[in-house]
């Protein structure tokens, strides 16, 4: 588990790693600008390429002065320097590598406004106006030096983050950001790198280790955590000799109507793949015959127009409800039966979410602990309209912490908000799984953990891993572009035997 830090707490992590690794902070720069090297290099080797580095005079221009002088070593014959003396004050390790660049015999330009530039010539222009240390919105001759570099179109690479961009918080619309194909940002991703709406600004992002002090990060105890392979790995546990299906748990999905039995199935059988020991379907009568050529290994619990059906509900160790279910007036009663008799947490998705934001009534009665796992809009039904995805980050923090349930945020980089006010960020799945019934997949998966006694959290962690791992071993060696639900259903098993080989 990697923790995600605030601007000023990376500040503070660095300071802590010059004294106490010790390192100079001169030294920890060169490090940066080596691992950034290094990226940049892997993927712009081509060195007939012109690159211009724009520089501020913080340390971030100081990055971009030690890259100049490292890419110069690496063989790149054409690298200006550009520095924007927009104010006088400098950073000691900025003045240092100034000095070792005059020593070379790279081209350094200054300029103190926008207007001395010419449209720039070259290939490639590197970011290392501002950084980590931005504390206001660009104005001025900063922003109109982003506005300049953002109309040559050019392919930019920004150090660290994007000039003007904010690590976290709010991503204001209107503000100016030098909008990069590429930032490779130290140690980290920033926060914001990992929400929807910085897509704007970065392109592509590659986070590059400089030994900041992991046990400093790790007790700053930061609510924003980025999911490692290494953790679900040490989640999953292997099947025992002498087990039985009894020892997987046994669940039950409440999903499917008449026009919706598709969302049932695929999360039902995504359950069933995922491992539960024994699943059941509940469904309604007309899809009794798909549910059993579609996968045999389910079984059924037969829902016959208005009447709800008899539950048994001690035989089920956990229930995933709402794929395709449907919001009318027997749904509603059917969860409410469900959330009066069955105390154990449960999965709550699609349309049992929607009843849920509709029926508020049904909020006292979920099982504690449960799971919820909104996409977008769903999430704002249940809690209200949100302008940012910051916000959304907020309400899921409070919600999970006041409902005491765990909220599952599905985006692009999914996010499990706990009860203790943490929020877990999983870097797996990619958009060729933007497909209708990938919930429904979801849902199945998550419900399966569960089943097999993982806990509330590890179920969340582990299932939304693996249902982005699946997607990812079916997409990416094969350069897919779409992948279907039920392809991603059925390599869950492959995807995790893989991760725990
Ligand atoms: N040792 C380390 O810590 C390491 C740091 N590293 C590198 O350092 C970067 C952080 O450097 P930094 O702290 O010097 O800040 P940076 O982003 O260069 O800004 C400089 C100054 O600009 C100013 N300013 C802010 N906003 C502004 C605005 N809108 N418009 C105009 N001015 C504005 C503000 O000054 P102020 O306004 O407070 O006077 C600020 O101090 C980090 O991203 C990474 O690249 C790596 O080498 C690893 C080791
Ligand atoms: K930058």
């Amino acid at each position: 588990m990697q923790p995600l830090l605030t601007a000023s707490q990376i500040h503070e992590a660095d300071t802590y790693t010059i004294s106490h690794e010790p390192i100079s902070s001169i030294d920890l720069m060169e490090r940066a600008a080596k691992a950034f090297e290094q990226v940049f290099t892997a993927r712009y080797g081509d060195i007939e390429k012109s690159i211009a580095i724009y520089c501020g005079t913080g340390n971030n221009g100081g990055d971009g002065l030690a890259i100049a002088r490292l890419l110069t070593d690496y063989g790149f014959e054409k690298v200006d320097v550009k520095i924007a003396r927009f104010s006088e004050k400098t950073s000691v390790d900025f003045n240092t590598n100034l000095e070792r660049l005059q020593q070379t015999g790279v081209i350094i330009k200054e300029f103190k406004s926008t207007a001395e530039l010419i449209i720039e010539p070259a290939d490639i222009i590197i970011d290392a106006l501002l950084g980590n240390g931005l504390n206001k919105p660009l104005t001025g001759e900063y922003a109109q030096l982003g506005q300049q570099i953002n109309s040559w179109g050019k392919t930019v690479v920004a150090v660290d983050v994007p000039t003007g961009f904010y690590g976290e918080g709010e991503i204001e619309e209107v503000a100016v950001v030098i909008k990069a194909d590429l930032a490779i940002t130290f140690q980290q991703p920033k926060i914001n790198f990992l929400l929807p709406e910085s897509k704007y600004a970065v392109k592509n992002w590659v986070a590059v280790g400089i030994g900041i002090n992991k046990t400093y990060t790790q007790q700053l105890n930061s609510p924003y955590q980025y999911l490692e392979e290494a953790d679900i790995k040490q989640i999953l546990e292997p099947r025992e000799r002498f087990s039985n299906k009894g020892t997987y748990g046994h669940a039950l999905i409440v999903a499917g109507h008449a026009e919706t039995m598709g969302a049932a199935l695929l999360c039902s059988s995504a359950c069933a793949q995922a491992g539960a020991g024994l699943t059941t379907a509940c469904i309604p009568q007309s899809g009794l015959v798909a549910l059993n050529s579609y996968m045999p290994e389910i079984m059924a619990i037969v829902r016959e127009g208005e009447t709800i059906p008899e539950i048994d509900w001690a035989k089920f160790s956990t229930m995933g409800i709402g794929p395709g279910l449907g919001k009318d007036d027997n749904a509603l009663a059917l969860l409410t039966e469900i959330f009066t008799n069955y105390t154990r947490p449960v999965v709550i998705d699609a349309d049992a979410l929607n009843l849920l934001a509709t029926y508020k009534q049904l909020w006292a009665c979920l099982p504690k602990g449960s799971i919820l796992t909104p996409h977008m809009k769903e999430f704002d039904r249940l809690f209200g309209e949100h302008k940012t995805w910051w916000q959304r980050l907020q309400t899921a923090q409070q919600k999970a912490k006041e409902l005491e349930i765990y909220i599952v945020l599905k985006n692009d980089y999914t996010i499990v908000a706990s009860p203790d006010e943490k929020l877990y960020f999983n870097a797996t799945s990619n958009a060729a799984m933007a497909s209708g019934g990938m919930g429904d997949v979801l849902t199945g998966v998550i419900t399966a953990l569960l089943a097999q006694q993982y806990s509330a959290l590890e179920a969340c962690l582990a299932g939304v891993y693996l249902h982005g791992k699946a997607g990812d071993d079916l997409a990416l060696p094969n350069k897919l572009t779409v992948v279907l639900p039920g392809r991603v259903a059925a390599q869950v098993a492959a995807s995790m035997a893989g991760l725990m080989a």
